[in-house]
């Protein structure tokens, strides 16, 4: 295992001040899963990387950003005047009563960031030669994957009836990874566009979108795109919409974010609907936090809507739950690209940076509000983060982080852009979840680790985190899917035909069957068809056990998991057996057992190598042979005892990987 002792104390700084926070400010609903990262090659890889390189890459882009920023803001009671870059003036000068703020809601892949893209277009915001695919979408990795993975906002100008109207989209994203994202995004609008794809119709994401909407009071436009395509049924989806959201389609706009149509309706349903946020600049700031990221030459940007007061540069604010305050450096507005104004108003969504050095000072959903002139109560629905990066030691692997993820989709990502903006070679572990463990002295451990698992001796019972999952499918994929479920110790709550031809399926399943393979399986046994949504609901005592792995006698700790007492078998032959054709033959027999405590439940050997110590008696007296391999055997005896066995690398990773499709 080739870890980087030497180059990590200067790299973790780097990734800690820049990244870490950044990425653990992702993570704020109260369950997740683990999994581990560690270096497995030097950071400069592939020549290209390195943290200088890094740096220099940061400076550049830092330019770059600089370059748009050339920017003179005046601003005049509650009117908000902009003077946009590249000397080419748009000025955008509206009372209250002309703002919408709303977001676009929708499951995944059923075309929110092309509508974005056609509304900023349409609306002139991003000039045409700018205009590369999916411009909210501006992560590489987003445009690489086509997912929105980070909010982003944007403010467009639209003249409705000769006047101008100042609209504020926040996109969103629509993965069940993200839904507190969601939730926060949507508490900073008064509108929503559901956008449902007319060729395929209403998803259990588009559910749980629209339940949070509606939550929040939102007025919501129902949008059924792609209607260019020869399979849409827009009529079909909107009495599916009718009937199962329960909305009124019978002014849905139908549209096609590709070929650009209904996007002029769209923005006329967003100035005529969507009520204009309530004229509360008198009153106390509050702010609400929807997202932030770290600059490494500003600090933490953040990104906000104030929903009373008003903000002003220079002033002092305070960061309601962290109980941190700061002197707002710059104030502006997302259009997209950063402009900077000198004040912002109830109804307003914008953005500040005020050297906050780290992103869990500024956290998605926190208040701000004046340092002098306090808010009495701060904006609801906020929910504290947990701490989901924390170095490890791993015998098997060296120095590591453990880290805690939202999702597998979550999980990549983080995977994917630590190897691509740090140019870092990792390598992850198989995700686990957290275990409570009740203990015979009253105490409750929380173990993410199997090799820290109190002794048997000393525990009362294990609890294991368990998720409420829906599953929307057409009803040919019922029964595969509910054997799914059934596979992965999922208890059966509820069916319904929501439609003559779909169903809702609701089980109650352990988060650790959830968070291997099961979103893949599900797509495969629906033949892409079906969608879930999970939320947590608790911590539910389960018959888990630990499972040891023990080679030549030595306990194994990497090796060891936690597993339900029905899969322990199953789980302790398929791991010998992988194990027993991933390590190497040694000069001597080498046993590799499974074990719950002391009780062997699966054991495989490799056989040793041996010479053919019998080679040079041609015929002769059979005692001669026999002396021979007494001795070969005394001496293997011999070396077993004090041999040691290396375990590759590989036998790691394939065994996590075997973990996975076994449980
Ligand atoms: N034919 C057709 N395709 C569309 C239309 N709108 C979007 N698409 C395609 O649908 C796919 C998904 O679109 P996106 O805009 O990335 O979907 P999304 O909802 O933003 O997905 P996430 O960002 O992952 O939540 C892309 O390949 C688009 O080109 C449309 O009106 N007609």
């Amino acid at each position: 295992m080739a870890t980087t002792n030497f180059c990590r104390p200067k790299f973790i700084h780097q990734y800690q001040n820049a990244k870490i926070q950044q990425q653990q400010q992702n993570h704020r609903n109260c369950f997740h899963f683990d999994t581990n990262f560690y270096f497995s090659n030097h950071l400069k890889s592939k020549g290209s990387g390195g943290a200088q390189s890094v740096r220099r890459r940061q400076r550049q882009r830092q330019r770059q950003r600089c370059g748009s920023l050339r920017v003179h803001c005046q601003t005049a009671a509650t009117d908000i005047e902009v003077t946009a870059r590249a000397g080419k003036d748009r000025l955008l000068k509206v009372p209250i009563s002309n703002i919408r703020n709303f977001c676009i809601i929708a499951h995944i892949d059923h075309g929110k960031s092309t509508l974005a893209d056609k509304l900023l277009q349409m609306t002139g915001t991003v000039e045409s030669r700018d205009m590369k695919e999916q411009f909210l979408d501006n992560m590489d990795l987003e445009r690489e994957r086509g997912i929105t993975i980070k909010l982003q906002a944007a403010r467009m100008r639209f003249i409705y009836e000769n006047e101008p109207y100042c609209l504020n989209l926040i996109d969103t994203p629509g993965h069940v990874d993200f839904s507190y994202e969601v939730s926060r995004s949507l508490a900073a609008c008064e509108g929503a566009l559901l956008v449902v794809d007319a060729s395929q119709g209403v998803e259990a994401q588009t559910l749980a979108n629209v339940y949070l909407a509606l939550e929040n009071n939102l007025e919501i436009i129902p949008v059924l795109n792609k209607i260019d395509l020869p399979g849409a049924e827009p009529s079909r989806v909107c009495q599916e919409i009718e009937e199962i959201v329960g909305l009124d389609c019978s002014n849905a706009i139908y549209a096609s974010a590709k070929e650009g149509i209904g996007i002029t309706e769209i923005l006329n349903a967003i100035v005529q609907r969507i009520p204009p946020p309530r004229d509360t600049a008198g009153r106390p700031l509050r702010a609400l936090i929807f997202d932030s990221y770290y600059d490494p030459y500003r600090g933490v940007i953040v990104y906000f809507r104030v929903i009373d007061g008003t903000i002003k540069k220079g002033d002092r604010v305070l960061f309601m739950a962290s109980g941190k305050d700061y002197y707002a450096d710059e104030l502006g507005v997302l259009s997209p690209n950063q402009l900077q104004v000198d004040q912002l108003y109830a109804g307003e969504v914008g953005f500040l940076s005020a050297s906050i050095r780290s992103v869990a000072d500024a956290r998605v959903g926190d208040t701000i509000t004046h340092f002098n002139r306090k808010a009495e109560q701060s904006l609801p629905g906020y929910k504290e983060a947990t701490p989901m990066f924390e170095p490890e030691t791993s015998s098997a692997m060296g120095f590591g982080f453990r880290c805690g993820f939202l999702g597998l989709l979550h999980m990549e990502i983080v995977q994917e852009r630590l190897e691509r903006e740090y140019s870092l070679s990792l390598i992850t572990t198989a995700p686990s979840v957290v275990y409570r463990v009740n203990c015979i002295d009253g105490e409750t451990v929380e173990c993410s680790n199997p090799s820290l698992l109190p002794e048997p001796g000393k525990r009362r019972s294990i609890e294991e985190p368990f998720v409420k999952i829906e599953l929307l499918t057409p009803k040919d994929y019922i029964g595969s899917l509910m054997e799914l479920a059934q596979d992965r110790r999922g208890i059966f709550k509820e069916m319904k035909y929501i439609t003559e031809n779909r169903a809702s399926i609701i089980y109650e399943l352990p988060l650790a069957e959830m968070v291997g393979d099961f979103f893949d399986q599900l797509k495969s046994r629906s033949k892409g068809y079906a969608s879930m949504e999970y939320s947590f609901i608790g911590y539910t005592e389960s018959d888990l056990i630990k499972l040891d792995i023990l080679i030549n006698g030595d306990r194994v700790e990497p090796l060891a998991t936690i597993v339900h007492k029905d899969k322990a078998y199953s789980v302790g032959r398929a791991l010998t057996q992988k194990l027993k054709e991933l390590i190497p033959r040694q000069m001597f027999k080498v046993p590799i057992q499974a074990t719950i405590g002391s009780k062997v439940i699966a054991s495989e050997a490799i056989s040793a190598i041996r010479k053919d110590v019998l080679a040079k008696c041609y015929g002769g007296d059979i005692s001669r042979k026999k002396k021979l391999l007494k001795k070969q055997a005394e001496g293997k005896k011999r070396m077993k005892a004090i041999g040691k066995v290396d375990v590759p690398q590989e036998a790691f990773m394939a065994v996590l990987k075997l973990e996975k499709e076994v449980l």
